[in-house]
């Protein structure tokens, strides 16, 4: 897993470097700016006018060294910049001046101090345009005038790269209201987790990381909680299958799902869990259904509970499941069971009983655990909310919560003792000793019924095998993603759907394995 900072670590690792090891922070901003521009200029090579607009602090400082840089390299250059000369910080001032120097002696450099939004017209015919308003220094809102500037560049046609972070995005949080929409973003130091979730998620493009010179020393002894997932983490996480493992060996799921209203969902989460590799998978769903579901999966056990005209659950049919729940290693609770009172009553009723061995507990079961939530045991459980299913269960509205993803999710995990798998874009998983670990694969074509369902039934797959929450609850958001970016080259993000997932889980197990195996 790539570890992730926040900003206050990334400005102990600038003091580090300028107090301990008695480098000055020009030499710092210099390193940056000759990575900044190497990367840019090796990423499109074929850009030969470029904009820059730059801030009065260091990140604008930056935006001055990149400019003399790309200047160097042939390339014409126009700089927009905020301050002036007295409220420019110290480094940003000597890259401004040595840039003002420069660009009366060369005809591709030109400097403009900024002093209407009129003249970003300038940067209209720019291939590439880079943000140095705002790096890490920035918090709050963004005031006028950047966040006219921002709003101003973002509806101009052209590559965009921001340095450091984009401006207007909180680096620690991952939130912020008008945000540069960059399409790469180069950030300095280390890897800072607000670029990775929500706004930051939305805004940065891809995200490369360039060094300033001091080497990784620093990094190796500080503590992040933080971290983004790698297809590395999905191999290590697969479950070990034993050359003499038996059918129950090989995991045992019990799926509690569906209803007549939503009967798709059970056959959605039951038939992941044998595409996951669970060697024992029942389903337990209302008699009305049962003839749907036998048409659709074979090798499913089914088993029924009420009579025929039983369309739901009820605290009735606890004691035809009982000895079900007690044998599987898992239950897949929630999908498509409804929301009828005495389903909730089930639900509770399932939840206080603890007969259960583990526990996925997602959508309508989420709903229904909302009134016993302060005395619910989730140690043995992994909850799957997205974001308005946890804002419902929490009591907050989604924008707050996306305002403090990490500490809102972090503080949930941490308090019930449990896995708490946020799904979104991306998801984010937490744990209950206050680990954070971001998904990296997945696109917007999972954005549809039945997604959900299809990882729930995963993550109960491969927990069966391995027994263990965190891996399987990572893993299976994992290969979940994957296989929809699989997909993206036939069935494009508007064709995926939750059956094509489902289909797809064994090829990108296949793929994660063949990345990885000796050969
Ligand atoms: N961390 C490091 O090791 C290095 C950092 N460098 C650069 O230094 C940057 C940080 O520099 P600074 O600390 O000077 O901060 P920034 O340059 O990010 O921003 C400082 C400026 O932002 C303004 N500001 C803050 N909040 C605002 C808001 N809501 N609306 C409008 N203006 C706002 C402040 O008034 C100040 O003028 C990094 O992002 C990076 O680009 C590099 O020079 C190289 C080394
Ligand atoms: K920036």
């Amino acid at each position: 897993m790539i570890p992730l900072y926040s900003n206050s670590q990334i400005r102990a690792l600038d003091s580090f470097a300028i107090n301990q090891l008695q480098t000055s922070g020009i030499v710092l901003m210099e390193n940056a700016a000759l990575g900044i521009s190497q990367a840019i200029l090796s990423k499109f090579p074929s850009v030969r006018s470029v904009g820059i607009i730059c801030g009065k602090g260091n990140n604008g400082g930056d935006g001055f060294a990149v400019a003399r840089h790309l200047s160097n390299a042939g390339l014409n250059v126009k700089v927009i910049y905020l301050g002036d000369h007295f409220s420019m910080s110290e480094d940003c001032r000597t890259n401004f001046e040595i840039c003002q120097n420069l660009a009366q002696q060369r005809s591709n450099l030109e400097l403009i101090q900024f002093s209407s939004i009129k003249q970003l017209k300038n940067f209209k015919y720019r291939e590439l345009i880079i943000d140095a308003i705002l790096g890490s220094g920035f918090s709050g809102t963004l005031k006028e005038p950047i966040s006219l500037i921002v709003d101003e560049l973002n509806s101009i046609n052209a590559i965009k790269v921001a340095i450091d972070v984009p401006t207007g995005l909180n680096a620690d949080t991952g939130y912020g209201d008008i945000i540069f929409k960059s399409d790469l973003t180069i950030t300095l130091g280390e890897f800072k987790k607000g670029l990775f979730v929500c706004k930051g998620y939305e805004n940065c493009g891809e995200i490369i990381l360039c060094e300033i010179g001091v080497g990784r020393d620093f990094f190796d002894s500080e503590f992040t909680n933080t971290f983004l997932f790698e297809p590395e983490d999905a191999y290590q996480f697969l479950p070990k299958r034993g050359k003499r493992i038996n059918k129950y060996s090989a995991g045992k799921v019990l799926t509690i799902a569906g209803s007549f209203q939503y009967p798709g969902a059970a056959v959605l989460t039951a038939g992941s869990t044998l595409h996951s590799g669970t060697g024992a998978s029942v389903l337990v769903i209302p008699q009305s259904v049962k003839k749907f579901i036998h048409k659709k999966i074979t090798e499913l056990v089914v088993q029924s509970y009420g009579n025929d005209d039983c369309k739901f659950l009820t605290p009735e049919d606890y004691k035809a499941l009982e000895s079900k729940i007690k044998w599987a290693d898992v239950i897949a609770l929630g999908p498509g069971i409804g929301r009828e009172e005495q389903t909730i009553e089930f639900v509770q009723k399932f939840i206080k009983k603890k007969d259960f061995k583990a526990a996925v507990i997602d959508a309508d079961a989420l709903f229904a655990l909302k009134d016993i939530l302060s005395k619910a045991d989730l140690r043995k459980s992994i909850l799957t909310p997205h974001l308005g299913e946890f804002s419902n269960l929490v009591n907050l509205p989604v924008e707050e919560i996306e305002k403090n993803i990490f500490e809102i999710g972090s503080e949930f995990a941490k308090q019930y003792k449990t896995i708490l798998v946020l799904k979104g874009a991306p998801t984010v998983t937490f744990t209950s000793i206050g680990e954070i670990i971001i998904n990296s694969s997945g696109n917007n074509g999972l954005a549809k019924f039945g997604s959900g369902d299809v990882l729930t039934g995963m993550i109960a797959g491969f927990y069966s095998q391995s027994k263990n929450l965190k891996e399987a609850a990572l893993l299976s958001v994992y290969i979940h993603g994957l296989t929809a970016d699989l997909l993206l080259g036939t069935k494009t993000e508007f064709g995926i759907v939750a059956t094509d997932l489902i289909k797809n889980i064994p090829s990108t197990i296949n793929f994660i394995k063949r990345s990885f195996e000796k050969q």
